[in-house]
């Protein structure tokens, strides 16, 4: 643990237990940066293991984080796309039993453990041991009410099902949820294999033994989902998104990392290269942090957004995508970037970036929402299918590149370049119309984070909740 930093007098210690993925590391320390600026007087000790700790330990944090380390019982995180099953169920069995461990020898007293919902174990462990439980749902809460009212589906004879058949009959019982198509659900429920959602819905069961229900979503975006849950438990439900590092976009200029070195050799070259496009002209790919989609997909994605003549920001991860862009990362003319990793927000948030490709991560998703930026979807497993339903049909912020929602069928070059082209152009009224929506949802998460917004009321309301209960509770 790192400790050797000042801490508070009056501690009220939190411990933070993120899912160890990136897609629910980064939300969960999000939200930690919230709550430690928000109250300097709580410590939060963000648990990860060893290996998770190598990636982001040097990562800027507050004092009051700090991490803590449990051993690598799971599988690596380097491969772990290979095995998805596997990895869940070793998240699932493996990792109480050092956490418990862990917790048995922190010197200050846990008033709450905030955790991923996908760690089924938390809040039976937090009653066991009288410490609340604030369950943390890193997807959607329109995604959340799916699982939570399967029971729905399987008695309007909607599960199991054949998507061939039937995919578009149209879902419009589950409380609070526009109308969807059934091919529109997440994955798992129309996968053969049912160990991961067996799985999933045993996570979501166990919210009920919690005290709190977190959303890293806004409550503006999916007003009525969280209503009807709100009404479902009997503890607060809190949407307090976006669960996204804005403070950090907002506290530093983006062409502020280096003006005297040379672009490549600055470690943010591509947003120099970003300052030097005209203004909404960049087209920002990125394909997942996790699952990828099948080389031949891949080749026809590269090729199509190539030749469509756009200008765009690459990010070529996995061996594939390394090896289509021979000459590596970095600038290939003037017109085209490639990187092996970037600052997605702060790319997002720059002027000269007007389109994003993405695979519907629903933390990609609230970065594009917060930065006003139209999206062509692209999902590939899980939640990115109904998140990509969201940004086309509710929120009207998006175009889908595949017709066919969920189809295996292989989307060609052709298809792709003329896409991307239409995309792009600014002059068109659909164009027009969709970054007016984006601007305007944009606008609607700014509101929720400042003063009196949904959301920072609602973290204000959690945090004075935990702290003094934890009062309450010293003192009985
Ligand atoms: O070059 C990059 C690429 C990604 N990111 C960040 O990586 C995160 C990726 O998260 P997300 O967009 O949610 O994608 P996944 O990592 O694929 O997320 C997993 O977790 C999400 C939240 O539970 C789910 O919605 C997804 O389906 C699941 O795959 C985001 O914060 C991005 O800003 C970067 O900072 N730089």
């Amino acid at each position: 643990m790192d400790s050797a930093r000042t801490e508070p007098t009056n501690v009220c210690h939190v411990v933070a237990l993120p899912y160890p993925g990136r897609g629910h590391i980064n939300p969960m320390m999000s939200l930690c940066k919230l709550l430690a600026s928000r109250q300097p007087e709580i410590l939060i000790t963000f648990v990860v293991t060893e290996e998770w700790l190598g990636f982001i330990g040097s990562e800027p944090k507050p004092d009051n984080i700090r991490f803590g380390m449990i051993p690598n019982v799971i599988p690596s995180e380097l491969g772990r796309a290979k095995d998805f099953s596997g990895f869940l169920e070793a998240v699932s069995t493996k990792t109480e039993a050092p956490f418990e461990e862990f917790l048995d020898h922190v010197e200050y007293p846990v008033i709450a453990i905030v955790a991923d919902t996908y760690l089924v174990w938390v809040p039976g462990f937090g009653n066991r041991r009288n410490i609340p439980v604030a369950s943390l749902w890193t997807m959607s809460a329109s995604v959340f009410s799916i699982f939570y009212h399967f029971n729905l589906l399987e008695k309007n004879g909607h599960f199991p099902v054949e998507l061939v058949e039937r995919g578009h009959e149209i879902v419009d019982y589950i409380p609070g949820l526009p109308p969807t198509r059934l091919e529109n659900i997440p994955t798992i429920f129309h996968q053969t294999s049912k160990q991961n959602l067996h799985r999933a819905l045993e996570c979501v069961g166990e919210v009920s033994k919690a005290h709190y229900l977190l959303f890293t979503t806004v409550y503006e975006l999916e007003a009525q989902v969280i209503d009807t849950l709100h009404a479902e438990f009997p503890f607060p439900v809190y949407a307090i998104g976006p669960a996204i590092p804005y403070s950090q976009v907002l506290n530093q200029s983006a062409s502020a990392a280096s003006t005297t070195t040379s672009l490549i050799n600055s470690p943010n070259y591509y947003l120099q290269w970003l300052d030097s496009q005209p203004a909404d002209s960049v087209l920002y790919v990125s394909l997942g942090s996790f699952l990828s989609v099948s080389s031949t997909q891949i080749d026809e994605i590269v090729a199509g957004v190539r030749n469509s003549g756009v200008r765009f920001l690459f990010v070529a991860r996995g061996e594939h995508l390394t090896d289509l862009f021979k000459d590596g990362c970095g600038p290939c003319g003037d017109d085209q970037m490639v990187v092996p990793w970037c600052d997605q927000l702060r790319v997002l948030s720059h002027s000269s970036v007007g389109g994003f490709w993405t695979h519907c991560g629903f933390n990609s998703t609230l970065e594009a929402l917060y930065a006003g930026v139209p999206m062509l979807t692209f999902p590939i497993f899980w939640d990115q299918v109904p998140n990509s339903k969201q940004i086309v049909e509710d929120w009207k912020v998006g175009w889908r590149v595949k017709r066919e929602t969920g189809s295996d069928n292989l989307v060609s070059r052709e298809e792709i370049s003329k896409l991307v082209k239409r995309f792009m152009d600014s002059d068109t009224d659909d164009k027009k119309e969709m970054r007016k929506r984006a601007r305007e949802i944009q606008e609607f998460c700014q509101v929720a984070i400042s003063e009196g917004g949904s959301s920072e009321t609602n973290l204000e309301v959690f945090v004075n909740d935990i702290i003094s209960k934890s009062f309450s509770y010293k003192s009985t």
